[in-house]
């Protein structure tokens, strides 16, 4: 029983990251980056510990995107019409989007910078 609803709920979170990347080009965009961002550490033969940083930035960056992707659906579901609310609640979900991918460029280049240096000259 309980692995049947974890299989269910497993089954209803595939459909929403399915319906996220269906829906949202920045969703897509952000998981081609990321293709390039491993693949350049595996080029750079990146530690574990490395490539373990790497995961956690892309996996939030990417999970903080589908949540933004939800809130605007609710929102949108709430009221069509113009509310000042309705724009704070969507601007401010935007902001932590930014907030983090402003820290995740940030790790990239603590990351990648030196690395990078060292492997052109
Ligand atoms: N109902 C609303 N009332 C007031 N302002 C809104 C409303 N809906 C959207 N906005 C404003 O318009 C902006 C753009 O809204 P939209 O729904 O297109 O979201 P978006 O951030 O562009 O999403 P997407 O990632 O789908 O492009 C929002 O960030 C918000 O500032």
């Amino acid at each position: 029983m309980a692995a049947r609803r974890f299989f269910r709920s497993f089954k209803f979170a595939w459909s929403g990251i399915k319906t996220a990347l269906a829906g949202e080009q920045n969703i897509k965009i952000h998981l081609l980056i990321s293709l390039v961002v491993l693949g350049t550490a595996y080029v750079l033969d990146f530690s574990v510990v490395r490539f373990a940083i790497l995961f956690i930035v892309i996996g939030v960056v990417i999970s903080l995107e589908i949540v933004n992707t939800a809130l605007e659906r609710v929102v949108d579901l709430v009221t069509e019409e113009f509310h000042p609310l309705a724009k704070q609640a969507k601007d401010m979900a935007a902001g932590a989007v930014l907030v983090f991918s402003l820290i995740a460029v940030i790790i990239g280049l603590l990351l990648f910078v030196k690395p990078v240096l060292h492997y052109l000259f």
